[in-house]
């Protein structure tokens, strides 16, 4: 599904006299099935305009529209995945997967079988009927990630999913997202401040700047998937994205002894 971002604006009243500006004219077209990541510093306003998008906050104006539809509220056409995997602790792995298909009534034992068929392309299926408290942080993240292809929904919307990860697992997890989407081929808006992770990840990366928030650069990614971080090309496309926030790279450093 594509989405048009048209001049949206959202500023929030923080006290009487105070306004702050999250997100000042911001334009942006994601075309069907592309991967795009929203990169930039904290308070450049990422997680609102995605928030925005999934129809769980209104523009103050402009406004968003999906294939022509504008949005005003969410749908189950658009999954969000947040960083702090909000699973049911009550609920099995299994049946936090199942929950969404639960409340479309899809009959139980029909729900059961896909939810496990999810498990699987996260690698989780033999933790199904385990308690999340049982799970490491990123076999939660990963449960979070099934719950929501579950429900097979056109936009796949993550805000920092891997942030709480540690290195290794947030690698891994890269990858098998990369690999889900050449799957599933969802359109998929992926917030996050790590410069490597939207490069690895994104068709485009969406450089975000603050005060107010807004588009600063779109930075095109045509490397093949799974990507390689130690190419020479992706290191070209790493130097640019620095230069876009005026940060060094370490090749351009002189040390003198
Ligand atoms: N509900 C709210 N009420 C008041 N101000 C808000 C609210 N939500 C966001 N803001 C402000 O809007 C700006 C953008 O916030 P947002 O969370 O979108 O940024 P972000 O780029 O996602 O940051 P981070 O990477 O830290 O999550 C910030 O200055 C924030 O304080």
């Amino acid at each position: 599904m594509a989405i048009l971002v048209h001049d949206v604006r959202k500023s929030f009243h923080l006290q009487k006299d105070r306004e702050i500006i999250a997100l000042n004219d911001v334009s942006l077209g994601v075309e069907d099935q592309e991967f795009v990541c929203l990169l930039g510093p904290s308070g450049c306003g990422k997680s609102t305009l995605l928030k925005i998008i999934a129809g769980l906050e209104q523009a103050s104006s402009g406004w968003v529209e999906i294939d022509g539809q504008k949005i005003t509220a969410p749908s189950s056409d658009r999954a969000i995945v947040f960083q702090d995997y909000a699973l049911f602790p009550w609920r099995t792995v299994v049946e936090n997967v199942q929950f969404g298909l639960d409340l479309r009534k899809v009959p139980a034992k029909e729900a059961r079988k896909k939810a496990l068929e999810y498990l699987s392309l996260v690698n989780l299926c033999n933790f199904a009927n385990v308690y999340p408290h049982q799970l490491s942080g990123g076999m939660k993240q990963r449960v979070a990630i099934a719950r929501a292809l579950v429900l097979e929904p056109k936009i796949l919307l993550l805000d920092e999913p891997f942030g709480a990860l540690d290195a290794f697992t947030r690698m891994q997890l890269q990858f098998e997202l990369t690999s889900i989407c050449k799957k599933n081929s969802p359109t998929v808006i992926f917030v996050t401040h790590d410069i490597d992770e939207a490069i690895y990840l994104g068709d485009r990366v969406v450089i975000m700047t603050p005060n107010p928030g807004k588009v600063n650069a779109i930075v095109n990614v045509q490397l093949p998937k799974p990507r390689n971080r130690t190419d020479y090309d992706f290191n070209k496309i790493r130097d640019r994205v620095f230069r876009e926030f005026s940060l060094v790279t370490e090749t351009s450093l002189e040390y003198v002894i």
